[in-house]
């Protein structure tokens, strides 16, 4: 089988170590159309039972929601392939790299994600790379001892991690427009960093935008965490968020 899973436009990030917290998000959400973005608090909490317990609860209530594996594997091609076949039983729609590793690990990467859904009989995992992280803005950049702006290392990373064959990038909202018009229609615009209007400080997010400009913007799908996992009601806010997607 080589086709790979839909994914709603938004994915909701369970950012925890306590399982029982994220069930209750991954059931909430769920229902609401939201897929789920599991990510290192509650990989390197639980492991891959605890990614499984988590899409098991949304499963039993019904629902069967796409998952991003926000791992964001950054080493060198050989490990960055092992760990991609070691997640690929967990079936998720999506699984990321870090573009800064390089062409030949993301390839890697992708080969080994094609070769392990092959050997499964299920979906490809879309592999999407990370370009600069939403927390960062043009100074911390440069404290890296990347000068610039950060959409020019975003265009960069970019074009590199689609020139080796991947399906799409994590980049904000902010270069959404620009990487639509440098790479076309068909990359995956991952786009962390959301904040609605009605939602709560930024945090330690630098580079966010609202659920609607981001698409505006040309972002194909948006990772929304602690606007909706901090809410009274997360149900409720995650069909905020959709909602304010339609308007
Ligand atoms: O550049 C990136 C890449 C990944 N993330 C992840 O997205 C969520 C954002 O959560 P919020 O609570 O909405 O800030 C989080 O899991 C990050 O690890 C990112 O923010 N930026």
């Amino acid at each position: 089988m080589s086709s790979v899973r839909p994914v709603p436009p938004v994915l909701v990030a369970l950012d925890t170590a306590d399982l029982s917290q994220a069930q209750a998000w991954a059931r909430a959400v769920s229902a609401a159309g939201c897929g789920l973005k599991l990510g290192l608090e509650a990989f390197c909490a639980h492991g891959p039972d605890g990614v499984r317990t988590v899409t098991d609860a949304a499963a039993a209530a019904g629902a069967d929601p796409a998952l991003f594996l926000d791992l964001k594997f950054h080493d060198i091609p050989n490990t960055v392939a092992g760990a991609v076949r070691a997640v690929a039983p967990l079936a998720p729609a999506i699984v990321n790299v870090h573009a800064a590793g390089g062409a030949a690990m993301m390839r890697a990467a992708l080969d080994a994600a094609g070769d392990a859904a092959h050997r499964l009989g299920q979906p490809r995992p879309r592999v999407i790379a990370v370009t600069v992280l939403t927390s960062l803005d043009d100074a911390d950049l440069a404290a890296t001892g990347v000068t610039g702006a950060a959409a020019d290392q975003v265009r960069r990373l970019a074009a590199l991690t689609v020139e080796s064959g991947l399906d799409g990038v994590v980049c904000s909202a902010h270069e959404a427009a620009v990487l639509r018009a440098d790479l076309g229609p068909d990359p995956l615009l991952v786009t962390p960093g959301v904040r609605p209007a009605w939602a709560a400080a930024a945090g330690d997010q630098k580079r966010i935008m609202t659920p609607a400009d981001a698409r505006a913007a040309g972002a194909s799908h948006l990772v929304v965490g602690r606007p909706v996992t901090g809410a009274p009601d997360p149900g409720a806010a995650a069909r905020r968020v959709l909602d304010d997607l339609a308007a």
